[in-house]
């Protein structure tokens, strides 16, 4: 009995110092953010605290606000209600280059992997580096070629220009550029997008092992259910505020990925499943008001 119980204490303990727990202390915390353009409110009144080293997935159907979200954490992006507090510090309230330091703690990985057609991928990979001016000729170089290792690149791609390289291998490289700098908070917009399933899953790899070795906390925007599942501590999903009853938080699920499906709200099974579910009613809708929708959608559907 107390072998077991020892046993327990162990299997909990190590399961904790693997997720952190949300009493650790947040690193990024959202309080009553909001963010409009205008009349248009894209987040309304978010709250959300993120324990260092957590790695949180975001999903939520496009234009629901996900990068916007990203944005408003990193200071790209001025919310007009609330704060962003990046370690305790309210982040829009920074100077110049005390926002210019922050910015070095933080390592995106875009969409499109967003790299200098212009140069080389070993300058691609070096830039964050030379733009901080935090490294010498003989030292990049050497950083460089342990970036591009990392991410499992040879060091010969280092010569090669972007449009040398297959889409797997560019978000790569997006990879390793995003860590040169040692980044503490990793932020990824839709990391395996336009990837074959076994890049893919090499990408998701290559997070789970960033998370890993360096411990850094992570924001992963994603539409892939795999990734989410595979690297997620935390999955978070966000709903299009104008399709929100009066009152309703914006945040729709936030828990462990294994639970997503066994959730009540109907709107996060169905998107998680890929179910059109009540759009399909919207477009027939849409179809009977002449928005010329095909109508086999509407005919086919059945509630
Ligand atoms: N500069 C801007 N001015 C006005 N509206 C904007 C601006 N940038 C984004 N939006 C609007 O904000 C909303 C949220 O955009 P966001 O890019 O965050 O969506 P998303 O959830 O990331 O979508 P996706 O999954 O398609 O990338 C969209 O309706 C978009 O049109």
């Amino acid at each position: 009995m107390d072998d077991d119980l020892d046993q327990l204490a162990r299997d909990r303990a190590s399961i904790e110092s693997v997720a952190p727990s949300a009493k650790s202390k947040p690193l990024v915390e959202l309080r009553d953010m909001t963010l409009q353009f205008g009349r248009q409110v894209i987040l309304s009144h978010i709250n959300l605290s993120i324990p260092s080293g957590q790695t949180v997935v975001i999903i939520g159907e496009s234009g629901c606000g996900k990068t916007m979200l990203l944005k408003t954490v990193v200071g790209l992006m001025r919310p007009t209600g609330g704060q962003v507090l990046y370690d305790g510090q309210d982040i829009h309230r920074l100077g110049d280059q005390e926002m210019t330091a922050l910015r070095r703690k933080f390592g995106f990985v875009f969409q499109n992997a967003a790299l200098f057609d212009s140069m080389t991928i070993g300058q691609n990979v070096a830039f964050p580096l030379i733009q901080h001016n935090l490294a010498n000729g003989r030292s990049i170089q050497r950083i460089v070629s342990e970036r591009l290792a990392e991410v499992g690149l040879p060091e010969s791609v280092a010569h090669k220009r972007p449009s040398q390289l297959s889409g797997g291998m560019r978000k790569r490289v997006g990879l390793a550029r995003a860590l040169v700098l040692n980044p503490e908070l990793m932020l990824y917009d839709e990391p395996t997008t336009g990837l074959d399933p076994i890049m893919s899953d090499v990408i998701n790899e290559l997070m789970l092992r960033t998370r890993t070795n360096a411990g850094v906390t992570s924001l992963i925007i994603t539409h892939d259910m795999r990734t989410a599942r595979k690297v997620a501590d935390r999955v978070i999903m966000l709903y299009p505020f104008a399709r929100l009853k009066k009152g309703e938080s914006q945040v729709i699920y936030d828990g462990p990925p294994a639970g997503i499906e066994e959730t009540d709200d109907q709107r996060v099974r169905q998107f998680v499943r890929g179910e059109a579910g009540e759009r399909l009613m919207e477009l027939r809708r849409s179809t009977s008001d002449g928005f010329g929708i095909e109508p086999t959608l509407a005919d086919d559907y059945t509630e």
